[in-house]
């Protein structure tokens, strides 16, 4: 079966069960994209694999054709891209009952990590055709939804200075000067926390509220975190000399800055977090105003489709 374009839409609809969409971002990992789209095509013509299809245009275009694909029922929608793109149809869907898929494609593609959902788009699209579909949580952020992390402090700094000094400076060199600026001239803040009605007042780098365990490229942040229990977990590192927190930072890849003494990580459903000065804060790997910030959790809000042998031990969608 030849693919169509969703705007071709014919009153059938491919003989599976449920329905294939994929939605490609071709702005995402600066064009990548698209390299991974053509691949991932070529695999799904010899396969015989029958799907639907649309490039993105905008963030805009793209929230409306996943709420477009999310009317057949029981649609798997598929991103293909990164975080920002996923994130955009993980709102898009809430509220149907369509599934969420993702072929990491991306600069960093974080969330996948969590779901050990393959980096190659042709094993990920396997393992999304073979995968379980499990519920989800996703967070609301000062009203808004999230799928992955959320936060204040140093790295929201980071990614406000990546996006106004650094500009120009293509993709992750930009975030490597950004952080290497905030490193030197970043100093801790008061942040006032209430975590299910319980209160912190304390110095802080960073405060992240994590529905999964990876952000910024690779960094298990939250590494106990679990997008399916329905809580977030609140990683707050406090206060360390300059140097302390350098030596600190690497440990971040493996998860292991949690043991650090100035490392608290508290497990809520609701969360405010609130300084004297107000500071930037981050949502899925963009900035979305500054604080104060006030996270709900929505326990399995929509289904994900993911990798069967990763997550046998997770309980199916109902
Ligand atoms: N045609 C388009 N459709 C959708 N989004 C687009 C388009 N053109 C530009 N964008 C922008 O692409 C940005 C990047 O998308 P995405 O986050 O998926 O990729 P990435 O930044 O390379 O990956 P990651 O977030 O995993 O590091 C989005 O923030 C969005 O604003």
């Amino acid at each position: 079966m030849s693919p169509q374009h969703f705007e071709d839409r014919a009153s059938h609809l491919p003989a599976k069960d449920r329905p294939l969409y994929f939605i490609i971002n071709p702005a995402a990992s600066n064009g990548k994209a698209r390299t991974a789209w053509d691949e991932l095509q070529q695999y799904l013509h010899q396969q015989d694999i029958p799907y639907w299809f649309a490039i993105s245009e905008d963030e805009d275009n793209l929230t409306a054709l996943a709420k477009k694909a999310a009317e057949t029922p029981g649609a798997v929608v598929a991103g293909v891209g990164g975080d920002g793109t996923m994130s955009l149809i993980a709102t898009a869907i809430y509220g149907t009952d369509a599934v969420l898929g993702i072929i990491p494609a991306g600069t960093g593609n974080d969330f996948a990590r969590t779901f050990s959902i393959p980096a190659n788009p042709v094993q990920a699209c396997r393992s999304l055709l073979d995968g379980n579909i499990v519920p989800l949580d996703l967070g609301r952020l000062n009203g808004k939804l999230f799928y992955n992390v959320v936060g204040a402090g140093l790295d929201a700094e980071v990614v406000a200075d990546a996006n106004r000094l650094f500009k120009k400076v293509s993709g992750s060199l930009g975030y490597m000067l950004a952080l290497v600026k905030q490193l030197v001239f970043y100093r801790p803040h008061r942040f006032h926390i209430t975590v299910d009605g319980k209160h912190t007042e304390l110095d802080a780098w960073l405060v992240s509220v994590a529905n999964a365990q990876y952000y910024g490229s690779g960094m298990r942040v939250a590494p106990e975190a679990d997008p399916q229990d329905g809580y977030a977990d609140v990683v707050i590192v406090g206060k360390l000399h300059r140097l302390q927190f350098m030596r600190l930072f690497p440990l971040v890849y493996q998860g292991k800055h949690v043991k650090h003494p100035a490392v608290q990580v508290l497990r809520g459903k609701q969360i405010a977090v609130k300084c004297a000065k107000p500071l930037h804060v981050h949502a899925d790997g963009e900035l979305i105003g500054k604080t104060p910030l006030k996270v709900e959790m929505c326990h399995h809000a929509i289904s994900i489709k993911v990798p069967a042998a990763e997550n046998e031990k997770i309980s199916p969608a109902v």
